[in-house]
């Protein structure tokens, strides 16, 4: 019998962006609603083994912030930067996301904060969650948040706090504090909403399921947003030890990233297309051109172009996908 086997052929856009676009560490990608890329890095500033004392707090507050404006808009095809922002504003630049307002999202782990930004990149943020270069876990504080979400039906906020705290938090559109969920990840099995890192959100709205790459456990939790219900974790031995990152695109299918194998680990670092429904992996990707070195984020729109930052590599890659008819006897 002939099987029309749909499969994605996932490959990288060889001569994107054909231009130098001066990155430092890329820590966030994001779409904007003319399906620009977004790019947040670091400029000059690095995060290395000095940055934070024992306590998580930051070490070069000396160097000020970084100079170089570490938020770049990328025209899609051509790869012509639209806009840049975001100079003399932050230290560790981490998580992006735009909202459906198309107002920018950002957080930072060395000022320990998350800002909302109007896109016209009006140097004073509309909102500032945190309190500047002071880790914490209560309502008014976090330690290095990592990512933010909004969700388009309510306004409100999902914070994931962070490298040093376990929790998702959530506020109203107005920055209150409204609840939080989320606890460290007991010796020896993670259990269902506990979080080792919590490093990147996607809100799979159409599915109602707030999901988050639970960095060091390996996988990736999905929960109800409004109540913080676990709904179901998606994890398979190809994932390794880590995952970065995590993209849901309307449609269906959510990509992710894992890390680099540690000495002796088998699972290469890659990244991943899955059904969200059935959390079944359909395809593996990598990129042609040079390699992954630590990919920190990832996004995806509607009509399955995929871009990819990397923190060490200082690079974004672009990919495309064709669908891949392909007839199988079985
Ligand atoms: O994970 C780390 N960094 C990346 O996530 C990042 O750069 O966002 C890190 C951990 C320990 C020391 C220094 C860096």
């Amino acid at each position: 019998e002939e099987v029309l086997d749909q499969g994605l052929n996932i490959e990288e856009v060889a001569d994107w962006p054909g231009i130098n676009l001066k990155l430092g560490q890329v820590s966030g990608l994001a779409l904007d609603s003319n399906n620009n890329l977004v790019i947040f890095h670091r400029g000059d500033h690095v995060w290395d083994a000095n940055s934070f004392n024992s306590s998580y707090v930051y070490q070069q507050k000396g160097l000020g912030p970084i100079k170089e404006n570490t938020i770049l808009v990328i025209e899609a095809s051509t790869s012509t930067i639209l806009h840049s922002t975001g100079r003399n504003m932050f230290y560790l630049p981490h998580g992006l996301s735009i909202d459906n307002n198309g107002n920018y999202w950002v957080t930072d782990v060395a000022l320990h904060q998350v800002f909302k930004l109007a896109s016209n990149g009006a140097e004073s943020p509309l909102l500032t969650l945190g309190r500047a270069l002071q880790p914490g876990s209560d309502n008014y504080h976090f330690c290095q948040p990592t990512d933010v979400a909004v969700d388009p039906a309510t306004g409100n906020i999902y914070v994931s706090d962070g490298y040093c705290n376990s929790r998702i938090v959530q506020f109203f559109p107005n920055g209150i504090f409204v609840m939080q969920w989320g606890e460290e990840t007991s010796v020896g099995h993670a259990k269902p909403g506990q979080f080792s890192i919590p490093h990147s959100l996607t809100l799979a709205s159409d599915f109602g399921q707030l999901c988050v790459a639970d960095r060091e456990n390996g996988r990736i939790q999905c929960f109800k947003p409004e109540t913080g219900k676990f709904v179901r974790e998606i994890k398979h031995p190809s994932f390794g030890r880590e995952v970065f990152a995590v993209a849901y695109t309307p449609g269906g299918l959510l990509y992710a990233v894992n890390g680099k194998p540690y000495p002796g680990d088998r699972e290469p670092v890659q990244a991943f297309v899955m059904n969200f429904s059935t959390g079944e992996i359909i395809d593996t990707f990598i990129p042609l051109r040079k390699n992954f070195e630590m990919p920190h984020d990832i996004v995806a729109s509607e009509d399955r172009l995929v871009y990819i930052g990397d923190a060490h590599a200082n690079t974004v890659w672009k990919f495309t996908s064709t669908e891949k008819m392909e007839h199988r006897s079985v």
